[in-house]
């Protein structure tokens, strides 16, 4: 593909494989999750999130996606637990989505797809960057969530206000004072395997963490005009 990858008939995910070869490797992602053959694992630990909402830096339209990036030049914003051993640093976290409500999910379980799906990334501090980290079998570690149609939630509120800054690819915005945990859900329980980015260039060092537990947004979630 000499243009970028995308999701289009001429650039998307069944084309990626020409460009980035991995696409056919031992563990790409996403994969479609079945709770009644998935293993109970005694030895996993609960998940430990601890995130200072003054590491959030800004949120950018990268034409694939919004992402809200945070400092990550300390151990302030950190995963620990579930699957993982060592400490990893939250980098950013962005959302997938579909053109409807019946699709937009990467993961899908029991093949069913959610309409929207974020994504929580962090990186392996053994590791000097996100960048060294992301092509090492244990660099990153994806904390998974997924969206349902429901009740309004107010605690996406100022991140689907933000989107709103920033229609255009390439546009970004000051996105400040943010702690990612209130997006999560009541439960942390969790699905976890080891996978890859789930888009270019489709690196095979996730350890996806994929809460069971969706959290609500209301299909017409009001924003500032
Ligand atoms: O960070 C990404 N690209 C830029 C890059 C820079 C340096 C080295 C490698 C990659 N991509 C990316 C990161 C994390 C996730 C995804 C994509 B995801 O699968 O969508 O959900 C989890
Ligand atoms: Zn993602």
């Amino acid at each position: 593909m000499s243009h970028g990858w995308g999701y289009g008939a001429n650039n998307g995910p069944e084309k990626w494989g020409e460009d980035f070869p991995v696409a056919n490797g031992p563990r790409q992602s996403p994969i479609n999750i079945v709770p009644k053959e998935a293993q109970y694992d005694s030895t996993l630990k609960s998940l430990k999130l601890k995130y200072d909402p003054s590491n959030a830096k800004g949120i950018l339209n990268n034409g694939h996606s919004f992402q809200v990036d945070y400092e990550d030049d300390a151990n302030s914003s950190i995963l620990t637990g579930g699957p993982i051993s060592g400490t990893y640093r939250l980098k950013q976290f962005h959302f997938h989505w579909g053109a409807s409500n019946d699709r937009g999910s990467e993961h899908t379980v029991n093949g069913i797809k959610f309409p929207c799906e974020l994504h929580l990334v962090h990186w392996n501090t053994k590791y000097p960057n996100f960048g060294e980290a992301a092509s090492q079998p244990d660099g990153l570690a994806v904390v998974g969530v997924f969206l349902k149609i429901g009740a309004a939630n107010p605690r996406l509120q100022k991140v689907l206000d933000a989107f709103d800054s920033i229609k255009t690819k390439g546009k970004q915005t000051v996105f400040a004072n943010f702690d990612p945990k209130t997006l999560l859900p009541g439960s942390l329980d969790f699905w976890t395997y080891d996978g890859s980015l789930t888009t270019p260039p489709l690196l095979e060092s996730v350890s996806w963490i994929v809460l069971k537990e969706p959290i609500s947004v209301s299909p017409v979630q009001p924003h500032k005009q």
